[in-house]
C-alpha cells in the first residue's frame, strides 16, 4: 500500500470506500471510451484485485457481460475479499483460451503492491489480451521507477487514482500505460497534508516565470556569459535561446565566429578579466567549448563563485571526477555524458538523478525522453511533454541556453531548470514535426505567452 493509502486510513477514510471509488471509476472510464464488449477481469490476490471486482460489478450493473477470472484468492478479511464478496456473476478460470475471447480484459492482478518479478504464468496470461485496460499500472511495471519487473502488458487505457506515480511518467513503463487517466477516489487533503511529496510532474504550477520591472534595464534583466569555443553554433543556438527567454544581454565570450546575430555581444577579452566583472554573475560553460577549454574554464569560473550552468563538454571534462562539478548552479547531461560522470550510479533515472544531484550540491537535469530535474535537497519532477522530435542536434544546447537564461533572471536553479525543461517541450510541440534546433527559441516567446493567459 502507497503512502498515501496509509495516510488516507490514518484519517480516518475506509480502504473498502476507497476500493468502491477506483473501481468505479475503473468502470466509469472504460463505459465511456468503449462500446459494451465481453469482459474479462484478472484479478490477483491484493487490493488491485479488489478494484477489479469492484469494476466487475459496477460494468455488470450496467449491463455489460462480465466475467471473473481469479490468479489467486484474496487475502482472507481483506478489503479485497469483502468487495469479492459482493461479486454475484460469473468467476471462471484463469486460462489463455478466455483471455483470447474476450473482448476487453480488465487487468487487476498487482498495482502498487508488485513486490517481485511477474511469473511466466501471468505474463502469458496479460499478453494474450486483444484489448487491456490496467487497474493503477500494467501488471510488472513497478509504479516508483517505471522499470519492468520480468514483464509487463502493454495496455490500452491505465486507470490509476489520486495522483500520478513516477511508472506512469517514465520509460518504459509510460509506453505500456496507454492512456492514462488519474481519477479522484475521494483521497481526504488531509492525507496528502501528512505525505511529503518530494516528486512531481513537472507542469507550470511548479515554477512562476520571471516578469521584467516597469523600471528596468537590460543588466537588471540579466546578463549572460556564454563560453564559446570551437563549435561556435553551439553557443549560439545557446545564445539565441537565453535572449528569447529574456536575459536583458547575452556575451558570447571567445574567438568571434562567424554568422553571429547582431543583437550578440561578442567579447574576446581573456577570461580573467571577464570573470572578475561582478555583473557577469551567471555563465553557460561547455556547448561546443572543446573538452580541455572547457574542464580549465569550469574550474576557473567555480573558483570565481560564479552561477553555472555545466552542460556538453564541461560534463565530459568531469569524467570520472564528478567532484570537479561541485559548485555550478546545475547540470544538463543526457545519459552518456551522466555514464561518463557518475559511472558508479547505477539505479532507475529518478534515483540517479536524485543521488547525483546531492553528491555534487546541484540540480541535476537527467535529459531524455523523460527528463528529471533533480534537486539537492531531494525535490525531483518528472517532464513528459517533449515530443520525440525533440531528439535532433543542437536541442540540448537550445535547452541550456533557456536554463542559464532563466537563472540570470533570478528564478533559483530548480524551478530555473524545471522551466526550461517544460517550455523546451512545449516549444517543440509548437514547432511541430520536421523541427530543427534553430526553430526552437522563436516559439519561446508563444509558449510563455500561453502559459500567462491560460493563469497556470
Ligand atoms: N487501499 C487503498 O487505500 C487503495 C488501494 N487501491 C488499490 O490497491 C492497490 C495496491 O494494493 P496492494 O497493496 O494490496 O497490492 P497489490 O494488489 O498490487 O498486490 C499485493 C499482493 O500481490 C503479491 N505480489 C506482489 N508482487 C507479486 C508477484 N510478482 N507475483 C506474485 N505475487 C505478488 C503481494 O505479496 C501481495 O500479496 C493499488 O495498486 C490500487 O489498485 C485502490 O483501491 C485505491 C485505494
Ligand atoms: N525521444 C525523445 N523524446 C523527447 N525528447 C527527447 C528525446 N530524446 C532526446 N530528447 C531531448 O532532446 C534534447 C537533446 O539534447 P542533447 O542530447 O544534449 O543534444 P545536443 O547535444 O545535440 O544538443 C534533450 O533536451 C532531450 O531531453
Ligand atoms: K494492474
Amino acid at each position: 500500500m502507497g503512502l498515501i493509502d496509509t495516510a488516507a486510513l490514518s484519517c480516518g477514510v475506509s480502504g473498502l470506500m476507497l476500493m468502491e471509488n477506483a473501481g468505479t471509476a475503473v468502470a466509469r472510464a472504460i463505459v465511456r471510451r468503449f462500446r459494451p464488449c465481453r469482459v474479462l477481469v484478472l484479478a490477483g490476490p491484493g487490493n488491485n484485485g479488489g478494484d477489479g471486482y469492484v469494476a466487475a460489478r459496477r460494468l455488470a450493473e450496467r449491463g455489460w457481460p462480465v466475467a471473473v477470472a481469479p490468479l489467486a484468492p484474496p487475502r482472507p478479511a481483506s478489503d479485497a475479499a469483502a468487495a469479492a464478496a459482493l461479486w454475484r456473476g460469473p468467476v471462471v478460470a484463469a486460462d489463455e483460451g478466455r483471455v483470447q475471447s474476450a473482448e476487453l480484459v480488465i487487468d487487476a492482478v498487482f498495482g502498487a503492491g508488485l513486490a517481485r518479478d511477474v511469473d511466466p504464468g501471468t505474463v502469458a496470461l496479460l499478453g494474450a489480451a486483444r484489448r487491456l485496460v490496467a487497474i493503477d499500472v500494467p501488471s510488472g511495471v513497478d509504479g516508483a521507477t517505471g522499470a519492468v519487473r520480468g514483464a509487463a502488458p502493454r495496455a490500452d487505457l491505465t486507470v490509476t487514482f489520486a495522483g500520478l506515480k513516477p511508472g506512469h511518467l517514465l520509460f518504459p513503463g509510460r509506453a505500456l500505460c496507454g492512456e492514462t487517466v488519474c481519477a479522484e477516489i475521494g483521497m481526504p487533503a488531509a492525507a496528502f497534508a501528512r505525505v511529503e511529496t518530494k516528486t512531481w510532474r513537472n507542469t507550470p504550477v511548479l515554477w512562476r516565470l520571471p516578469a521584467p520591472a516597469a523600471t528596468g534595464h537590460k543588466y537588471e534583466r540579466g546578463h549572460l556569459t556564454i563560453l564559446a569555443g570551437p563549435m561556435s553554433g553551439a553557443a549560439i543556438l545557446a545564445a539565441a535561446a537565453a535572449r528569447r527567454i529574456g536575459a536583458g544581454l547575452v556575451t558570447l565570450a571567445g574567438p568571434d565566429p562567424a554568422g553571429v546575430p547582431p543583437g550578440i555581444i561578442v567579447s574576446r577579452a581573456a577570461l580573467d578579466e571577464l570573470v572578475t566583472d561582478p555583473r557577469r554573475r551567471v555563465w553557460l560553460c561547455g556547448p561546443g567549448l572543446g573538452v580541455e577549454a572547457a574542464g580549465q574554464t569550469l574550474a576557473r569560473l567555480v573558483a570565481a563563485g560564479r552561477a553555472i550552468v555545466a552542460d556538453a563538454d564541461a560534463l565530459t571534462s568531469a569524467a570520472g571526477e564528478a567532484e570537479r562539478l561541485r559548485g555550478v548552479a546545475a547540470i544538463t547531461p543526457h545519459e552518456g555524458e551522466f555514464a561518463r560522470v557518475f559511472p558508479d550510479l547505477q539505479a532507475d533515472r529518478l534515483s540517479r538523478a536524485r543521488a547525483a544531484a546531492a553528491r555534487i550540491g546541484a540540480v541535476v537535469v537527467l535529459k531524455g525522453p523523460d527528463t528529471v530535474i533533480a534537486a539537492p535537497d531531494g525535490r525531483a519532477a518528472i517532464n513528459a511533454n517533449a515530443p520525440p522530435f525533440l531528439a535532433t542536434a543542437g536541442s540540448g544546447d537550445t535547452l541550456a541556453g533557456i536554463a542559464a537564461g532563466l537563472l540570470v533572471q533570478g528564478m533559483p536553479a530548480f524551478e530555473a531548470c524545471c522551466a526550461a525543461v517544460w517550455l523546451h517541450g512545449a516549444a517543440a510541440t509548437r514547432a511541430g514535426g520536421g523541427l530543427i534546433a534553430e526553430d526552437l527559441a522563436d516559439h519561446l516567446p508563444m509558449v510563455v505567452e500561453n502559459i500567462k493567459k491560460f493563469n497556470f
